[in-house]
This record gives C-alpha cells, sequence and structure tokens, in this order.
C-alpha cells in the first residue's frame, strides 16, 4: 500500500504519478482538496496525515497556486490531485502549465514589456476556461513589434497544440503572408462578384448558403481571429 502524508515526497507538480494501486482509506479531511479522481476515495482513517486514494488510473499533482513550489515544501491545502483523465478533458490546460509557456514564450521571443503586456493579456484570455469576448487593439507605429506579438501569440496557441484556436487575416495576399495568415476574402469565402446577390438569383443564394456552411465548417473550433491590422475579433460576437 502506497500512502501520501506530508512526510512523503509528492511527485513534481506537472509530472504523472505512477499508479498507485488499490488503495483502502483517505481522510475525510482530503475530500474538499480533491477531485477528478478516476478512481473511489474512501474515508477510514482517523490519522489526518495518512492519505491513501484508490484510484484505477495514474494521477496527476498540481499546485495551482505556485507553480513552482517543490513538491516537498506543498501544503496539502495547496494541492489538488486530479485524474489523468481530467488533462485531456480540460482544453485549457492547468494554470501553472500556461505560465510556464507564457514565460518561455516571453523569452524565447525577447519581447520588450509593452510587447509583454500585449501577449499576457491575450495569453491569458486564451488560457481562461470562458472568458468574456476580447475585444482588443493593439497600435503602434509601423515597426514598433504588433507582428512579434502576434507571432508570440501564434507560438503560443501552437505550443498548446490548439493552433486551430487562433486565425490570422489580413487584407490583401502580401499582409496576410507576413503573418502566414490569410486573406479574410479567402475565409470568409467572400465573393468577388457581388453582381448576383438578387432574391430572383436562386443560384447565387444557394452558393451563398453553400459559401457560409463552408465558412462555418472553417471556422470551426476557432475562437479568436486577428484582424491585421486593427482590430482582434471573439467569434461569438
Ligand atoms: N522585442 C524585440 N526585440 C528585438 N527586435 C524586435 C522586437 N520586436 C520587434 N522586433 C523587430 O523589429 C522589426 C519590426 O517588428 P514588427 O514587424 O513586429 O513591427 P510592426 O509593428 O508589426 O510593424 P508594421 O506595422 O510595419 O507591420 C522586426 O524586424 C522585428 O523582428
Amino acid at each position: 500500500m502506497q500512502k501520501l502524508s506530508r512526510e512523503n515526497n509528492l511527485p513534481t507538480p506537472g509530472t504523472t504519478h505512477p499508479k498507485l494501486g488499490v488503495q483502502d482509506d483517505l481522510s475525510a479531511d482530503m475530500d474538499h482538496t480533491l477531485y477528478g479522481l478516476t478512481g473511489e476515495v474512501e474515508d477510514a482513517s482517523d490519522d489526518e496525515d495518512d492519505y491513501v486514494v484508490r484510484l484505477v488510473e495514474e494521477v496527476y499533482v498540481v499546485d495551482h497556486c505556485q507553480g513552482q513550489t517543490p513538491a516537498s515544501t506543498m501544503q496539502w491545502d495547496e494541492v489538488k490531485v486530479l485524474g489523468h483523465e481530467y488533462l485531456y478533458a480540460a482544453p485549457h490546460g492547468t494554470k501553472s502549465m500556461a505560465e510556464d509557456m507564457q514565460n518561455s514564450i516571453v523569452s524565447d521571443f525577447e519581447l520588450n514589456e509593452e510587447q509583454e503586456r500585449a501577449f499576457r493579456l491575450l495569453a491569458e484570455h486564451a488560457s481562461s476556461p470562458q472568458p468574456v469576448p476580447l475585444r482588443m487593439y493593439m497600435g503602434g507605429m509601423g515597426g514598433t513589434g504588433k507582428s512579434r506579438v502576434v507571432k508570440a501569440i501564434v507560438e503560443y496557441f501552437a505550443r498548446r497544440g490548439e493552433a486551430y484556436r487562433f486565425v490570422v487575416l489580413g487584407p490583401t495576399g502580401s499582409v496576410a503572408a507576413m503573418l502566414s495568415g490569410s486573406t479574410y476574402h479567402s475565409v470568409f469565402k467572400i465573393p468577388r462578384d457581388t453582381k448576383s446577390k438578387n432574391s430572383d438569383d436562386v443560384d447565387g443564394l444557394n452558393s451563398e448558403a453553400t459559401s457560409l456552411a463552408n465558412v462555418n465548417e472553417r471556422l470551426h473550433g476557432v475562437e479568436q481571429l486577428k484582424h491585421e491590422t486593427f482590430t482582434m475579433f471573439h467569434l461569438e460576437d
């Protein structure tokens, strides 16, 4: 039987713990600090230091308050034990993982203070489970580093394995190409010839409906659009 106690070394946050196997008892005090367990949790111990968890899968331990705290110095009320399926169910990952990723991107892209502020605002928004729509204007003279922030946020989504959530649009092919984006004509299927949009033109209406369906399909999963060079829209708008 393996026991989790204050004396034991807990796994480092962000690493998987080997299977604990079948365990028997658990202090009732742990109930409120545990969630996402894949197995049963039983209360059969009076000893508050003997926290034993019955699991059927690996567990994941994260410090949700201070991502960098060494596991051995964690307090029990700072620790949450999660079933590993939680990681797959939570599309935005954990807070400490998001922070680590943000820090490494700020460093890799050598963002200056203002760039970092803009980047973190976007990244935090992207990491929020149910964010309110973000409408952000990022202005500045040519060459002040706006594109670098966009590249950093694109990289942030890519490292999270969520590149599909962010689309960069530009008014022309050359602008779009600079940021590896697309033209909004292409993404929104804006027809070059709009003359055929009258109510008698059944084919025209059909093709418009088809275009909208295509656009919806293409933007499935996308939550944010970067519209070079003015605004960022939230798709629910
Ligand atoms: N923090 C930084 N450190 C070093 N170089 C940077 C930094 N930010 C931007 N640059 C460099 O400055 C140049 C201009 O940056 P960027 O293209 O991002 O500016 P911009 O504001 O988007 O310009 P424009 O409005 O003309 O498109 C680029 O060569 C970029 O690599």
